[in-house]
């Protein structure tokens, strides 16, 4: 995937790539040598998201049928060196935050109520790990703080961050400024402007030693509590601890405004979309499609698996977007065998998945008496499940010679009947 490019470390060239992604040996050199201390997680989740100007905090808010502070639980649950996670929601939401644990499986996470600023939220949260008589909870010796409304964050970044907190004390991502930061006059006119390149924006997440930033947070001021808004300040202000500040990724933003879910969703749809399985049926026209597909959709992860091979069903769990081609008159077998497979691996759980059964050779004959009624009850019944599926008909005595493939008459049918 491609890198965040940078004329110089203060101007980004590029707006962002979608996710990063550091080579995957230096990711896992890092994690195999390094994490051998505990590790936990405080997201504050606390706030009302008045800026996103919804009844629903922002972060419950729905993405692909999945409240958001579920992806950002997910982004650090995957990880195996990461313990418990401190989910810091407002009182009035604790049991929301409950079922959304239940219903999508989350296995490390803790929910505690918040408080009414930020940092009270974040204090509350830290404050799990404060009763070292409590076994089950330990106190870890690295804590990372990471605001629950930024879903898009990356193990080698988290590694960085963790691996940096535990040599200095505290760490945090900084990104360059867009925007030049300019001091006004009571009466709004310009005092004076910063140097831009001297400058970054403070991102999360952000990562201590448990012991300084709980200390920190005991003995700062309601000021701090207030107002502050900055955990890196309050260590380097109470401890004495100066953060060391790692350039992240421009994905770190967080979700803030309505355009922002939609960017958000844009991102996850973007990523479910890098790969597909296609899986042809024997006969020579439907290899041969395969072909084609193969070659047209070249930005794609695709693999290609016979319909034969024994194997393929360990192959649909890799990916999430599935294109079976057949030829008329072939049964609809193979699409109840997929999804049962997927739902018994609980493949749907996170995120949703495409199926797309394509049929060649279908007349206006074949296409009127063909059973489609099977299928279009099992596409309403399999999209409450999160699978959609749909089907295409492709007519291919309607062909003419040139250009192939897209001169098909396909007749798309839409099995999800939306
Ligand atoms: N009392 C609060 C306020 C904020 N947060 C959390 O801190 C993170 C970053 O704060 P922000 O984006 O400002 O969220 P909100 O306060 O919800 O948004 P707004 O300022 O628009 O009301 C969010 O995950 C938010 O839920 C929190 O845990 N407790
Ligand atoms: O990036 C951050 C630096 O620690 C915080 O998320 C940010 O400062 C929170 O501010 P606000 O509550 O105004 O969104």
């Amino acid at each position: 995937m491609e890198q965040d490019v940078c004329a110089s470390s203060d101007r980004p060239l590029n707006p962002g790539c979608l996710l990063s992604r550091d080579a995957e040996w230096s990711t896992q050199r890092m994690r195999d040598a390094a994490v051998d201390f505990p590790v936990a997680v405080v997201l504050p989740a606390g706030g009302s998201g008045e800026r996103m100007g919804l009844p629903t905090p922002k972060q419950f808010c729905s993405i692909l049928n999945r409240p958001l502070i579920s992806y950002t639980v997910q982004a650090f649950e995957r990880l195996s060196w990461i313990g418990t996670i401190v989910v810091v929601v407002p009182k009035e939401n604790h049991d929301l935050m409950l079922d959304i644990v239940q219903k999508f499986n989350h296995t490390k996470v803790t929910v505690v109520n918040g408080g009414s600023t930020r940092h009270r939220s974040i204090f509350n949260g830290l404050q799990v790990f404060s009763n070292i008589t409590d076994s089950l909870m330990p106190k870890p010796k690295v804590i990372i703080i990471h605001d629950a409304v930024r879903p898009f964050v990356e193990e080698d970044l988290l590694l960085k961050i963790t691996l940096a907190a535990k040599e200095q004390g505290a760490s945090g991502a900084i990104r360059p400024l867009v925007s030049t930061v300019i001091a006004t006059t009571s009466e709004n006119f310009l005092d004076h402007s910063l140097e831009r390149t001297k400058y970054r924006a403070s991102e999360m997440p952000q990562g201590f030693l448990y012991d300084i930033i709980f200390q920190a947070y005991q003995q700062c001021s309601e000021f701090d509590f207030e107002f502050g808004t900055e955990c890196l300040h309050l260590a380097l202000q109470y401890c004495g601890t100066n953060a060391k500040l790692i350039d992240g990724p421009p994905t770190l933003w967080k979700v803030t405004y309505k355009r922002d879910l939609a960017a958000a969703e844009a991102i996850i749809k973007e990523t479910l979309s890098m790969s597909v399985c296609i899986i042809p049926g024997a006969e020579a026209e439907v290899v041969e499609l395969a072909k084609t597909l193969e070659i047209n959709l070249n930005t794609m992860e695709m693999d290609v698996i016979p319909y034969a091979k024994q194997s393929y069903m360990d192959c649909l769990l890799k990916t999430r977007n599935f294109i079976h081609v057949s030829m008329s008159g072939s049964t609809s077998s193979w699409i109840n065998e997929v999804v049962k497979t997927l739902e018994e691996a609980d493949h749907a759980r996170l995120y949703p998945l495409v199926i797309i059964w394509v049929q060649l050779n279908i007349t206006k004959q074949s296409a009127e008496s063909n059973k489609m009624d099977d299928l279009i009850g099992l596409a309403t019944e399999v999209l409450q499940r999160n699978v959609l599926l749909y089907g295409i008909q492709i007519d291919l005595s309607k062909r003419v010679a040139t250009p192939p493939p897209t001169s098909f008459q396909p007749r798309n049918l839409n099995l999800r009947g939306d």
